[in-house]
């Protein structure tokens, strides 16, 4: 394998353009948005798994909870349609009264907008959503997070986001004493990685305006970075255009919710990431001393992402930040007005830095401390107009390196960045279909109700249309529901070959017509009024801050080809993401017996038994990479045994994971190394990819090609993660831990065998769960250790769902049926992730819901056993600490 060179990034447009396209080999219901590749479904089928009887959405089954967002949660799921892929799904409510309650005080004292009613009906949860899908559609790259596929239900009081898995979690940076976790090298890294994401973004026109380290989030093998969260992100209209080669009058094809700019009224972000010029408008407000007025509004261009990296920079280094204070609100000044300083040292490895002010090295003989600061000096510019753009960090017309610190460490740095330099030349034309039908509430905002309506009717309508089947005799009770959109796909070649699919439905053509008609009129009386709108010049918010970087100038020109962006960067072919080498939900449900799945009764023997028997175990102490396939063992493998092994969810919290990290260390440092490296590679989930250097899973940009593999203190620190919970009970850690263990070694066996040991004794025998509705009264308490274990039972008549409860509200709504389906009386199972971390907010009880339909109510369930509050560390609360003005 070759260190570097044009065949370590080799990686064409072609290569990008597909990995930008869902995998779907088979759609639910959706349809491919054939300029982005994301998939538009807007039909959300709930039911229950089969398997493991987790709740379902589509082709989806909810495993855990990963993350709560102010708006969100996040999910781990399972794609049951495309081989077990892993996938995170963010479902927002479309209504969050709290949040909107909150958003219509702060409108009352906001001055007229010109854009203000469209943030007002949509509402302010809904708004975001939206916007952030349509950001989200835009951005297909190596080091930014993928959005897949879209399911809105108008029927269905949640927007699901189904993104690319993220399995190594959020950067660890600091311990609890503020000391940085990571080595000099891991950071540079990092950092390569944020730049081409961020290069990227402002490419695309689009400002983050939230990156911290908690937005950076981590591949499951630790190697590679990506930007997440585009929850406040805004695009830079004039950029776009401007990048399109567009005049101002082509504004019809793009997005409304894209041009409107009222969120910039906001003061969004993290307030110590918050760059100088975005407080000088906060503190107006704050202190009263000038009245607000939207002229005054803060300018909001790519610097301040420039300034955010910087400061996360800092931090990664250091383990604090440059700028802090004790009360939130000094910090505004703080950063406006003070300096920062450098420790004596940085990173866990302890370099020294020299100090903040040094006098000049000469050229190639500078330390790693002087070019550091010499780097942070130019990111951390109070003056916009003087702070380094991502081009001037990386690469000039003529590829000068112009940041030697960043580029350290890489063979070939003139490589390196010809590789990477995204294309000035490639199209960025909007499309039409990108933009037009991103979510139809938008199109249709002034007649909203109404469209609403007709949808509903469109559907009944549809559904009686429809040859009753044996389907809908199982929905019969439950009320109207959607029935799948029927639509014709036609088939056509791209310019690069690739087949695209869209979508025709001869009846809506004439609808679409008129919609197009009056979007457009929209779009130019927009136009006018930011046109008309005094003192309103977005494009010169673009450019003010970035000198010779922006303007029509340097701005790419659009590609005679046409109309699919194309970047240059150079990715390898998508690396799966299902590599688990654990059984997959589609793998065991494949074991279910042919004669079962059509009686829908299972004899006791047939059963699925959450217990793992010795043989099964060690009949499977193969290396996963020997075998034919890297999802588990095969379907008759698992029938054979009769078992069903229920996966453990992996922990992939870089701050749950790093809390045992410490004691991972002290583990090995007691003599159990071989342990803390299985554990590890158990709590990733990705044991086989893991334990072996892993090609394809390379980060491309970081330029480190050539190196084989992460050192145990990279594993440890750098990447944060080790096993959250290793002695844990559950026999899936356990399967996870002595597969690790064994590919080590056979030392490791006799260790692997006391676990098992451990577990025989330790864990409570499964009795077979009752039959839905009853009450056993009596029965066998199920532990587990960990709070994300979901430990599987065996029960009769284990039968997959047909109802709808998508009306449901509360934080359970993903916990398997089993927990809330137990009759009244005692419970006795699990209770899920997601009911442990019900916190109490009003959130649940949420009452202004209208719903359209009638759907069966499952009958809840509460447990005894009491939820443990998740205790977020006072730095993660600070940083996740908003602003809203
Ligand atoms: N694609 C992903 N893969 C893995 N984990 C993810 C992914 N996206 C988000 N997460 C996790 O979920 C958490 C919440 O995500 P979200 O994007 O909602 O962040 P947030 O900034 O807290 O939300 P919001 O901006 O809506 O308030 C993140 O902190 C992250 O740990």
């Amino acid at each position: 394998m070759p260190a570097d060179g044009a065949s370590v990034y080799a990686y064409s447009a072609r290569d990008a353009t597909s990995s930008c396209t869902h995998s779907s080999s088979v759609l639910h219901s959706g349809t491919f948005d054939t300029d982005s590749g994301v998939v538009m479904t807007h039909e959300a089928k709930s039911s229950y798994s089969e398997t493991y009887n987790r709740k379902m959405i589509n082709q989806y089954e909810f495993n855990h909870r990963v993350g709560r967002g102010q708006h969100g949660e996040v999910y781990l799921a399972t794609d049951t349609l495309n081989g077990g892929e892993q996938v995170a799904i963010k479902a927002v409510k479309r209504k969050n009264p709290k949040v909107d309650r909150m958003s219509k005080l702060r409108k009352k004292n906001l001055p007229h907008s010109p854009h203000l009613p469209l943030v007002d009906e949509l509402g302010d949860t809904e708004h975001k959503i939206r916007k952030e899908i349509a950001i989200m559609k835009k951005l297909c790259h190596p080091h930014v997070v993928r959005l897949l596929e879209v399911i809105d239900d108008k029927l269905n009081e949640r927007i699901y986001m189904v993104m690319e898995y993220l399995g190594g979690g959020e950067i660890k940076w600091r311990t609890a004493n503020d000391e940085p976790v990571l080595r000099v090298e891991q950071t540079r890294r990092i950092c390569r990685d944020v730049i081409l994401g961020l290069e990227y973004l402002h490419h695309q026109g689009i400002i983050h305006r939230d990156i911290k380290p908690a937005n950076l989030l981590w591949s499951a093998d630790r190697r590679t970075v990506k930007i997440s969260d585009f929850g406040v992100s805004h695009f830079s209209y004039a950029q776009r255009l401007a990048a399109a080669g567009k005049g101002h009058n082509r504004v019809d094809d793009l997005d409304p919710i894209l041009m409107d700019d009222s969120d910039l009224s906001k003061t969004a972000g993290t307030p110590f990431f918050l760059a100088p010029e975005i407080h000088r408008g906060v503190v107006c407000v704050l202190e009263h001393t000038t009245p607000w007025h939207p002229r005054k509004k803060p300018q909001i261009t790519k610097a301040i992402d420039v300034w955010a990296f910087g400061v996360t920079l800092y931090g990664l280094l250091f383990g604090t930040l440059p700028f802090t204070s004790a009360h939130e609100y000094d910090v505004y000044k703080v950063i406006r007005q003070q300096d920062w300083d450098v420790p004596p040292t940085m990173g866990s490895d302890r370099l020294p830095t020299g100090g903040r002010h040094q006098r000049p090295q000469p050229k190639g003989q500078e330390t790693e401390g002087y070019l550091v600061v010499q780097l942070l000096d130019r990111l951390l510019q109070k003056d916009a107009r003087k702070r380094i753009t991502l081009d001037q960090l990386k690469v000039t017309e003529n590829v000068l390196i112009r940041d030697p610190w960043i580029l350290r460490g890489i063979s070939n740095p003139q490589e390196w960045l010809r590789e990477t330099k995204l294309d000035r030349q490639a199209s960025l034309e909007p499309t039409a279909d990108e933009t037009r039908f991103a979510l139809s509430s938008v199109v249709f905002r002034w007649s909203r109700g109404l469209h609403r309506i007709s949808t509903l009717f469109g559907r009944v309508r549809q559904q009686r249309r429809r040859a009753p089947t044996a389907e809908d005799d199982e929905y019969k009770n439950v009320g109207v529901h959607s029935a799948p959109n029927e639509v014709q796909l036609s088939r056509h070649r791209t310019t690069t070959g690739a087949i695209r699919i869209s979508e025709h439905h001869p009846s809506r053509e004439k609808g679409k017509q008129r919609a197009t008609r009056t979007e457009i009129a929209r779009h130019k009386s927009t136009t006018d009024i930011m046109r008309t709108s005094k003192g309103f010049e977005p494009w010169q918010l673009w450019a003010g801050a970035s000198g010779s970087d922006t303007g029509a100038a340097t701005l790419p020109r659009r590609s005679a080809s046409g109309r699919t962006p194309e970047i240059s960067l150079k990715v390898p072919p998508k690396p799966s993401r299902t590599n688990s080498p654990l059984p997959s939900p589609m793998n065991v449900s494949q074991a279910t017996t042919p004669s079962a799945e059509h009686s829908g009764q299972q004899s006791p023997e047939e059963r699925p038994r959450s217990r793992i028997s010795l043989s099964w175990l060690f009949g499977n102490l193969t290396p996963h990479r020997n075998r034919p396939s890297s999802h588990g063992p095969s379907p008759q493998e698992v029938r054979a045994a009769g078992l069903v092994v229920h996966t453990q969810p992996p922990s992939r919290s870089s701050e749950e994971a790093f809390g045992a990290g410490s004691k991972g260390a002290s583990r090995q440092s007691s003599g159990s190394g071989p342990f803390s490296l299985a554990m590890r590679a158990a709590s990733w989930g990705e044991v086989a990819e893991y334990a072996r250097p892993s090609e394809d899973l390379t980060s491309l940009y970081s330029g480190e090609r050539a190196e084989e593999q992460l050192d145990e203190d990279t594993l440890l620190l750098g990447a944060g993660g080790v096993a959250q919970s290793p002695l844990s009970s559950t026999p899936s850690a356990l399967l996870s831990t002595v597969s690790s263990v064994t590919s080590l070694g056979p030392p490791a066996k006799s260790a692997a065998l006391a676990l098992l040991h451990r577990a025989e004794s330790n864990e409570a025998p499964i009795e077979p769960a009752p039959a839905e509705g009853r009450a056993s009264q009596g029965q066998a308490r199920l532990r587990t250790t960990s709070p994300l274990a979901q430990v599987s039972y065996s029960r009769d008549g284990l039968r997959r769902s047909t109802s709808y409860d998508s009306c449901d509200d509360d934080s359970s709504f993903f916990a398997p049926r089993s927990a809330r389906h137990s009759a009244a009386g005692s419970v006795d199972l699990q209770p899920s992730t997601s009911q442990m971390y019900q916190d109490e907010d009003e959130e649940s009880e949420d009452d202004d819901e209208v719903h359209l339909e009638v759907r069966t109510r499952r009958p809840s369930v509460s447990t005894d056993i009491p939820p443990p509050r998740r205790s977020e560390s006072a730095h993660s609360q600070r940083e996740r600490a908003m602003i809203c003005i």
